[in-house]
């Protein structure tokens, strides 16, 4: 099963090799601005899906939030150590 690492390492693989169809080549090629709107999105889906639907509306929805966190970092330039020392 794909966790947050193993998806990172996906996600900073298409960054680099950018091949057709991919949604996160689309994405980072929004921008910030364009990646930060999909966070405040995604991130209030994740708060109505807690709020009013199933817990696994509410996973669903945070596992696209957190997929969209690592676009921005990978867009940053950020890696997985700059975040994890502030954990
Ligand atoms: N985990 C995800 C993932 N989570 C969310 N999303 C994207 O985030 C969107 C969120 O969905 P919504 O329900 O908000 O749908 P929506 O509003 O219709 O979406 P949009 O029309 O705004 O794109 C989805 O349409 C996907 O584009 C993801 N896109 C890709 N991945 C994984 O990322 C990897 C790389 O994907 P590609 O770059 O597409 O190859 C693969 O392992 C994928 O499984």
């Amino acid at each position: 099963m794909k966790n947050f690492d193993t998806l990172f390492t996906e996600l900073t693989q298409k960054a680099l090799e950018r091949p057709e169809g991919s949604g996160t080549v689309a994405e980072l090629d929004r921008g910030i601005h364009g990646i930060g709107k999909k966070i405040v999105e995604e991130a209030a889906e994740v708060w109505m899906a807690a709020e009013f639907q199933s817990n696994d509306d509410a996973a669903e929805e945070i596992s696209q939030l957190l997929y969209h966190l690592q676009v921005m970092m990978i867009a940053k330039g950020l890696t997985l150590e700059d975040v994890y020392r502030h954990l």
